[in-house]
């Protein structure tokens, strides 16, 4: 996740996913007071506390705690967030460090309002993409929520990725067909063996779709999430435990997100864990916004009429124009499927859990 792991991101012209997020104007002045900073990487939040990795992927790498720095104010600081750093940045037992600036933003992840805190508030910052955890049965997939996660991320300028965990107990068909015409990349997965010896089938193909980016990972409790994680992150349990390490502070599990850094791919790969995140801020979401996530329909909804909301009951939307012009049944049934798609992603940011569907119904 240094500046260098950008690389790996594909910045072409056409790739319109790839833009300015609303998280992505310049956050803060420049204050040449603190020109001989750090460089560091936001890996975990505890109470007020940073775990950060200092010169990130660099030769000088070495984690270290920090506090925000007074003039930051309010300001949120949150796991992915790049940032510059003074004070004792020696990650030694005791030390402490200050953060003084927060790097500007490439994509911003926000969680959902809820009764507790009616704000949606970023939680990570500069993921490529989110990562959504599904089991194929034990707990039941739930499309809706899979549509949520969809809709957040592209929302997010992220791309999505479904891995879909427990191909022993169902088959994954149903799913992979559900996603394949939203441009979601699917993986699949499942265990072997007993407990303790127990071997992950498909974490290749998770690695590969992972490596060299920044993966934001979510997944309801019980879909085998930390099962994945455990197996991509050899010492994610240690990983996870450091600031308690540093801090002497008695919490085993954190609650706020934390990102890892996945061996094994030869770039930098990191995957940051969201404990207690099940959905998404989507009350901001613009429909013209998530609609950029669809090249080909964005090209199409060019013509469509001021203000229109591209749903299937919206007046003259060209998108169902151009269903209608489809030359031959084939293309007509493949451009169908695109545009049903992106309506029911779009749809899905203004339904609730309850409204759930199983990909059978
Ligand atoms: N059959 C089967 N069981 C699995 C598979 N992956 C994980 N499990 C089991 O599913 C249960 C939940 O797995 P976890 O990895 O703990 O799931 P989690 O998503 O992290 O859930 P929480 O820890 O509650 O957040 C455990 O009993 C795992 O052994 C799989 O591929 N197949
Ligand atoms: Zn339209």
């Amino acid at each position: 996740m240094s500046p260098r792991s950008d690389q790996g991101r594909r910045y072409d012209e056409g790739d319109v996913r790839v833009r300015p997020g609303k998280g992505s104007r310049p956050r803060t002045k420049q204050r040449p007071e603190h020109a001989d900073a750090d460089r560091a990487l936001v890996t975990g939040v505890d109470r007020g506390r940073y775990t950060v990795l200092v010169d990130p992927d660099g030769p000088g790498e070495r984690r270290a705690i920090a506090m925000k720095a007074r003039e930051l104010g309010r300001e949120r600081v949150v796991p992915g967030d790049h940032v510059d750093l003074v004070g004792d940045t020696s990650g030694d037992v005791g030390s402490l460090s200050r953060i003084v600036r927060i790097g500007e933003r490439r994509t911003v992840l926000r969680r959902t309002a809820d009764d507790t805190d009616p704000v949606e508030r970023v939680i990570v910052a500069n993921a490529d993409q989110l990562v959504i955890v599904t089991a194929l049965a034990d707990p039941e997939p739930r499309t809706r929520m899979i549509d949520r996660c969809v809709a957040a991320a592209y929302d997010a300028g992220m791309d999505a990725l479904l891995a879909l965990t427990k191909a022993d107990l169902a088959d994954p068909a149903a799913l992979v067909a559900m996603y394949a015409p939203v441009g979601v990349r699917v993986v699949v997965s499942h265990t072997e063996g007993p407990r303790g010896a127990r071997t992950v089938h498909g974490l290749d193909d998770v690695r590969a779709a992972l490596a060299g980016r920044t993966s934001v990972l979510v997944g309801h409790s019980g879909v085998g999430k930390s099962t994945l994680v455990n197996a991509l992150v050899p010492d994610a349990r240690r990983a996870t435990g450091v600031v308690n390490e540093v801090t002497g502070r008695g919490r085993h599990t954190s609650t706020s997100a934390v990102a890892l850094r996945v061996p094994g791919t030869g770039r930098p790969t990191w995957v940051i864990d969201t404990p207690g995140v099940r959905s998404f801020g989507l009350a901001h979401v613009d429909p013209d916004h998530l609609l950029l996530a669809f090249t080909d329909l964005a090209e199409v909804a060019q013509e469509c009429p001021r203000g229109c909301t591209h749903a299937g009951d919206a007046p003259d939307c060209a998108l169902d124009e151009w269903l209608e012009d489809a030359p031959g049944a084939d293309e007509r049934a493949a451009r169908t499927a695109r545009v049903d798609s992106f309506r029911r992603i779009l749809a899905s940011r203004l339904g609730t859990a309850e409204q759930d569907n199983s990909p059978s119904s």
